[in-house]
């Protein structure tokens, strides 16, 4: 038997090391010291890691695709956040912006800087969709002053620090695992970021003091297998037909429960299918064109009987606007210490265009446009948690909010195309 076979495999094992034994081997063999010291310097590492402020335990879903996320903490570290939520405009707010460097939350967080807001993004990073266009967006954004920290919304330690370093008036919850279909390949991303991931920000932003009025996304797909058009806010909303729809709606149950226990004052937005510069590859406009320009074929599906599936496209400028509107018209949360010390605002709105486009038609703008012709192929819609159409009424965001989008889906794919070519024909260059 050679030395070798009898050192412990494990640094858990080498605890040993005090045992006559090793020593022995520690004295008589070079090639045993050298793996005495291999280990030594192993354990050190793994004890600097597990300690480090920015390891944090979760995310508790191993399939989730999330990127490390860099260390957070420091002096330095603080300053750049304070700065960064520094409120520069008389009656300002300042926000802490959830999914800062995704497509919505990039255009919020430049949309409230230009005003003289104060904006402090958070973002994953993770590679749900290429994160280089996320890194983009993210110098686009710091451009302007934005500073994006690099962190989970599952990490509380992080949310905890970040309330203690500034009291932010609003959260804008945007952070979340997007896309219908994907559900169905990696439904756990969907539960840690829709579900644990907002809980987890609603039980800091309760401890909060004072705690900040909360706006957060929810989804049109969560009127599911409703066939009641235009869907309205009081419509029936317990038929989702896709995991993603179904997180999205217990959000929205998750709100009204913080809502009336603690008093936090919470805004769901229910976003119709947003599209625009700087959007999500995943989407079907987005990689539409991308397959267009190669001269691949486009699958576009169809509904039973070759009926035509719709969607309420929105554009991001008008997403914005109702954004901005739900935030002015916030009222503030009436909790503190935890406590809820009176009732508080609980609203969820539609934001749509209020005009639904056959999937065909925004085929034949994009062929237009891109001065293309698509190779179609026309597929049955399969049950992979599509629905056939949306439409939204708006009325209530109307009233409420002010809220009236101004740009139709033929506008909206123009400006789409233009950054499109300029993205990508230009070395991927952060233009704006
Ligand atoms: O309204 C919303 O809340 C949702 O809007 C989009 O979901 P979706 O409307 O399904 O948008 P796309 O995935 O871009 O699909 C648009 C349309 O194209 C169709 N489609 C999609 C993919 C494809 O290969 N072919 C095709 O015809 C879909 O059935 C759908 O009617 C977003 O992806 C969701 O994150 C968002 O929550």
């Amino acid at each position: 038997m050679s030395h070798l076979d009898n050192i412990p495999s494990t640094p858990g094992k080498f605890k040993m090391e005090k045992s006559p034994y090793i020593n022995r081997l520690r004295f008589h063999s070079s090639l045993a010291k050298l793996t005495f010291w291999s280990f030594v310097f192993l354990g050190l590492i793994l004890i600097f890691f597990f300690r480090s402020p920015s390891s944090n335990p979760l995310p508790s879903d191993p399939s989730r695709r999330s990127l490390r996320t860099s260390s957070w903490g420091g002096p330095a570290w603080e300053k750049r956040v304070r700065s960064s939520a520094r409120v520069r405009a008389r009656n300002g707010i300042s926000v802490l912006v959830t999914g800062a460097a995704g497509f919505v939350g990039t255009h919020v967080s430049a949309a409230l800087k230009r005003r003289g807001d104060g904006v402090l993004g958070l973002d994953n990073f993770n590679d749900y969709y290429d994160p280089s266009l996320k890194r983009a967006r993210q110098a686009l954004l710091e451009r302007s002053g934005i500073f994006i920290v690099e962190g989970d919304i599952n990490d509380v330690a992080l949310l905890k620090k970040l309330f203690e370093v500034v009291a932010f008036t609003h959260v804008m919850h945007l952070a979340a695992q997007a896309g219908v279909r994907y559900a169905m390949e990696n439904p756990g991303s969907y539960v840690h970021s829709n579900i644990a991931g907002f809980v987890n920000l609603l039980e800091v932003c309760k401890s909060a003091n004072p705690q900040p009025a909360i706006v957060w996304a929810s989804s049109s797909s969560v009127y599911g297998l409703n066939t009641k058009v235009p869907f309205s806010e009081k419509d029936r909303t317990d038929q989702p037909a896709s995991l993603y729809a179904a997180t999205k709606k217990a959000g929205e149950e998750i709100a009204h429960t913080y809502n009336h226990i603690y008093g936090l004052s919470l805004t769901g937005l229910r976003f119709f299918t947003v599209y625009g510069p700087w959007g999500r590859p995943d989407m079907a406009y987005f990689f539409f064109t991308k397959d267009i320009l190669k001269g691949k074929s486009i699958t576009i599906f169809e509904a039973a009987n070759h009926g035509t599936v719709a969607r309420d496209f929105t554009y991001i400028d008008d997403i914005v606007k109702g954004c901005l509107a739900s935030l002015d018209t916030a009222e503030k949360s009436t909790g503190s210490g935890g406590k809820k010390k009176g009732s508080a605002q609980l609203r969820v709105f539609n934001l749509g265009n209020t005009s639904p486009v056959p999937v065909s038609d925004l085929v034949s703008i994009l062929e237009r446009h891109l001065k293309v012709k698509a190779k179609k192929n026309i597929m049955k819609l399969p049950r992979n948690g599509d629905v056939p159409f949306t439409h939204a009424n708006i009325s209530s965001a109307q009233r409420e909010l002010g809220y009236k989008p101004t740009t139709d889906l033929q506008t909206g794919l123009k400006k789409f195309v233009r950054w499109y070519l300029s993205y990508y024909s230009g070395g991927k260059k952060a233009s704006g």
